[in-house]
């Protein structure tokens, strides 16, 4: 697999102008997708040296629209406030659905009103059950020059994948769980079935 090179990189002010991010894109990745880098130079009081990253996979109805079938719209939030706090970047990847993209997903939702479970849905759809590399995302930190990071996920795969990748994860933060009535299944299966550092136990409905 090829390198990447950062394209370009141009400041948007966010949250009425309190956040400052910078916008990173990419050039050399041959899917054509347009993953994106935000960096985050973090406030003085509380910066690491150790860049804290999240990689993001894009979820439309969570991110955009605050579907609460999911907790991908409230952990983007709380990546930016942490991120922006400490220094780092979210990796915004395009990898809408677990990578089998949006209406595929919208057919995974529809196979999950009627009893099957996030995983199996997708194979009822003859589709992997989750079809995301995270080697790009490696790429994309190895060209913003960043060889260690201070992870935050749930998701044990992102940082083996990481590490296999050449990248040096020196911690794992997780998220705080952002659970509802409508998600507690969505969680509860990433916990059982792809080992999620999620605890659920005692947690009510936000
Ligand atoms: N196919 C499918 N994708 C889903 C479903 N719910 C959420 N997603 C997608 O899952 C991705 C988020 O990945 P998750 O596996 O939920 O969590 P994660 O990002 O791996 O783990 P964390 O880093 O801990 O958040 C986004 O791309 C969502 O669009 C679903 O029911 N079916
Ligand atoms: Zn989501």
């Amino acid at each position: 697999m090829n390198e990447l090179t950062v394209k370009r990189r141009v400041v948007i002010p966010m949250r009425a102008g309190e956040v400052m991010a910078e916008f990173i894109s990419f050039d050399g990745d041959e899917s054509g997708k347009e993953h994106i880098g935000i960096g985050f130079t973090g406030t003085s009081a509380s910066k690491n040296d150790i860049p804290l990253v999240r990689l993001h996979s894009e979820c439309l109805t969570g991110d955009v629209f605050g579907s609460g079938r999911c907790d991908c719209g409230e952990q983007l939030d709380e990546a930016i406030d942490k991120i922006n706090a400490e220094g780092g970047y979210i990796l915004y990847l395009r990898q809408e659905g677990r990578g089998i993209g949006l209406y595929a997903k919208l057919e995974a939702y529809a196979l999950q009103d009627q009893g099957y479970d996030t995983y199996e849905a997708n194979e009822m759809l003859h589709l992997p059950d989750d079809g995301r590399d995270f080697g790009i995302a490696a790429k994309m930190l190895k060209s913003l020059g960043v060889n260690q990071v201070r992870l935050l996920t749930n998701n044990p795969d992102k940082a083996e994948q990481l590490k296999e990748n050449g990248i040096d994860v020196v911690e794992l933060l997780p998220t705080k769980v952002h659970v509802n009535q409508h998600n507690r299944q969505y969680l509860e299966t990433k916990a059982k079935r792809k080992q999620h550092t999620l605890d659920l136990d005692g947690e009510g409905f936000e």
